[in-house]
């Protein structure tokens, strides 16, 4: 059975109507031979908002040039630990964490670990497109001119090379001193998947990046995930289980701020080994 037939087969009637308006194009999945490496080993993360708790004991090790999807139900801590990935989370400043993350084997809670170097290699694209009120070009600029470059014909280069890689190059390139607010809302969510390249990350963290689009331009940022996998890291919040289904190598189902089941993909969906993992994916709840 093809990946949306095992999908459709599980996922329920309420979950279908729950997904209702991403009748997306079919995506190829690209499969990932290499040997799994991690990029990122989360251990015993625990978080709290004050004296709220959002995270519980969560262990999990992130792979490198994979896609991996973060499910479960609202406010099951999904954008939470995603933003504690690159410490993101710390701008709210009542947050405390216990436990650790290190990323390509450096502890990220270190006084030593610089948050600024983290975010470059940890870098994330948001729910809804934000680019800033400036020029398609400006905007790719940004992050390498804050780096320090300032040579024309290097930020020529790396402005093209990351809308390339953003797979929004041909639509902008007649545009690119037009300011970004007049492209359609996927390509410029495009955009800032090149504004967030233009750095050089080795992790692209995406929160729900579909979610303000509508099925065509969602179907272009599935496929640009397929082909930014073969260079980088992904970490994917979505609500829709098909798009985990469509995109990602590893699913880990999140409840009430814990980590109930991490696997494959297709074995998560197809075979789940937890009830609660079961009960949600076939729409029991959530
Ligand atoms: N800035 C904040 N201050 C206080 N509590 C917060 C804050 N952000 C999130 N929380 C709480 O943390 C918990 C997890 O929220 P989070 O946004 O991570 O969940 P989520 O799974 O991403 O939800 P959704 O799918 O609705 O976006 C919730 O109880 C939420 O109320």
């Amino acid at each position: 059975m093809d990946e949306e037939g095992f999908v459709m087969s599980n996922v329920t009637e309420v979950q279908k109507e729950k997904n209702e308006g991403t009748a997306v194009p079919k995506v190829n999945k690209k499969e990932t031979k290499k040997a799994e490496n991690s990029v990122i080993n989360v251990n015993d993360l625990n978080l709290w908002y004050g004296s709220n708790q959002a995270l519980y004991e969560i262990s999990m090790d992130i792979p490198e040039e994979r896609v991996t999807a973060i499910i479960g139900p609202s406010g099951c801590g999904k954008s939470t630990f995603l933003k504690t990935l690159n410490r993101m989370v710390e701008m709210v400043p009542i947050v405390k964490t216990s436990g650790s993350i290190n990323y390509r084997g450096n502890d990220i809670f270190s006084n030593k670990y610089k948050k600024e170097y983290l975010r470059t290699k940890v870098g994330m694209v948001f729910q809804k497109p934000n680019p800033f009120p400036k020029s398609v070009y400006d905007n790719v600029a940004y992050g390498p001119r804050v780096h320090g470059i300032k040579k024309k014909e290097v930020l020529d280069q790396i402005v093209e090379k990351s809308l390339k890689d953003a797979a929004i190059w041909d639509e902008v390139k007649d545009r690119l001193h037009e300011n970004a607010y007049g492209l359609s809302g996927g390509q410029q969510q495009r955009v800032c998947i090149a504004r967030a390249l233009a750095v050089e990350p080795d992790v692209i963290l995406m929160d729900e990046p579909t979610s303000a689009l509508d099925p065509i331009s969602t179907a272009k940022v599935e496929e640009l995930v397929q082909e930014l996998k073969e260079k980088y890291s992904i970490v994917i919040v979505t609500h829709n289980m098909q798009q985990a289904a469509r995109i990602s190598d590893k699913t880990a189902f999140f409840l009430s701020g814990e980590l109930i089941e991490f696997a494959e993909t297709d074995d998560l969906f197809q075979n789940p080994q937890d009830k609660r993992t079961e009960d949600y994916i076939t729409g029991r709840f959530g």
